[in-house]
């Protein structure tokens, strides 16, 4: 196992692009801790894959440098590196069966026929494979061979890392949820640090013990799920993080509040928003905005209740800008109501960054 470092990483997949400044991945600078379980998260296009190639020595970066441990890998290849990795289809050898597919890596590095035979019988177990060992893989369902391709990374215990490509992709939505949990206890037995990456947050969330988010070729931040949610560093991990999205809305600063249109709302004092300069946008999720009489809170328009599951989503208006509150199930929406803000819940942005609250 190794501490994975990218020093100052940039990425622009050709000298052209570079020359234009389109990078894919724009200024990358930070570790992953040896054994721990990262989720990399992040829209379609963000530069997921990018770091994760890079990770793995498929692809050198335009500059920066790659560390496993104090050792300078950035130009050795996918096999020097002793990652192993799993994709989003099912590698596995149609004509060999489960065991033999398992065993294959290990075979690959001479171990002994002991030390194998044990390993296989071991990740057999784990993956609730035991009776379809000796199965050709040929007549497995995709997640039972998406199982192997797990197992194939997580028998080679020496490795430095193993990183997951969006690993349940052709899983069933059912069995996704399985794989994923037994995932997670492979991980708490095994310590391996694991790169994963993902655009489906809950996906991020379950599996990670911290979350590195990334928008537009940057990680904007990384974070356990807790942090991501309460205080979200940048506006697009309040937007991605969460279902609704935190609201984010325009705003001034004056006299220790913030004004959205007429609307005032007190800053705690330990958001010092005084003479920012810059767009300046509040940030509070639709869990901490509540409901108050009409004349006691932040005048709003409510403009429609959803019903769902637990929770009642109601959309509003605070001065023209959209205000979304989740209440629990069965609370009484009235027609004319205000809003209130719970203070601890509140989040200023300048220029879509948080400005960071004074140490108590
Ligand atoms: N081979 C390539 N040549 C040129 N540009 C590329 C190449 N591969 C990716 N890109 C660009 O680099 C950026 C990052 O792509 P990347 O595949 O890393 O994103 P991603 O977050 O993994 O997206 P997805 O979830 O869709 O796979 C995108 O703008 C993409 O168009």
């Amino acid at each position: 196992m190794a501490r994975i470092r990218l020093d100052h990483i940039r990425h622009a997949y050709t000298p052209e692009l570079a020359k234009a400044g389109t990078y894919a991945l724009r200024e990358v600078d930070h570790a992953f801790e040896d054994g721990g379980a990262y989720a990399l998260l992040g829209p379609s296009g963000c530069g997921k894959t990018t770091l994760l190639n890079i990770i793995s020595g498929l692809l050198t970066p335009s500059e920066g440098h790659v560390r496993f441990d104090e050792k300078d890998v950035t130009r050795l290849t996918p096999e020097a590196r002793n990652i192993a990795q799993v994709f989003q289809f099912p590698v596995v050898y149609d004509t060999m069966t489960v065991a033999e597919n398992l065993a294959f890596p290990l075979r690959n590095r001479r171990l002994p026929a002991g030390e194998i035979r044990s390993r296989v019988s071991n990740m057999l177990a784990r993956l609730g494979l035991e009776v379809k060992a000796n199965r050709k893989a040929r007549g497995l369902t995709a997640d039972e061979k998406q199982k192997i391709s797990l197992g194939r990374g997580l028998v080679r215990s020496e490795v430095n890392a193993i990183l997951f490509d969006e690993p349940l992709t052709v899983i069933d939505p059912h069995m996704k949820w399985q794989l994923r949990s037994q995932l997670k206890d492979l991980h708490r037995q095994s310590r391996m640090t694991m790169v994963y990456v993902t655009h489906d947050q809950t996906e991020a969330l379950t599996f990670a013990d911290k979350v590195v988010v990334m928008y537009e070729g940057e990680v904007v931040q990384i974070g356990t799920p807790e942090e991501l949610f309460d205080r979200p560093r940048h506006t697009f991990v309040g937007y991605f993080i969460g279902s609704p999205g935190m609201n984010v809305l325009p705003c001034r600063v004056e006299n220790g509040a913030a004004l959205v249109g007429q609307a005032r709302v007190p800053l705690p004092a330990a958001i010092d928003g005084a003479g920012r300069a810059g767009r300046l946008e509040l940030g509070i999720r639709p869990e901490f905005v509540t409901l108050v009489p009409r004349g006691t809170g932040l005048p709003v328009s409510v403009e429609r209740v959803e019903d769902v599951g637990h929770e009642r989503v109601v959309r509003a208006r605070l001065f023209g800008e959209k205000l979304v509150s989740v209440l629990p199930e069965g609370t009484p929406v009235p027609a004319e109501a205000d809003a209130a803000f719970d203070p601890a819940a509140l989040n200023l942005y300048a220029d879509s960054w948080l400005v960071e609250r004074r140490p108590a």
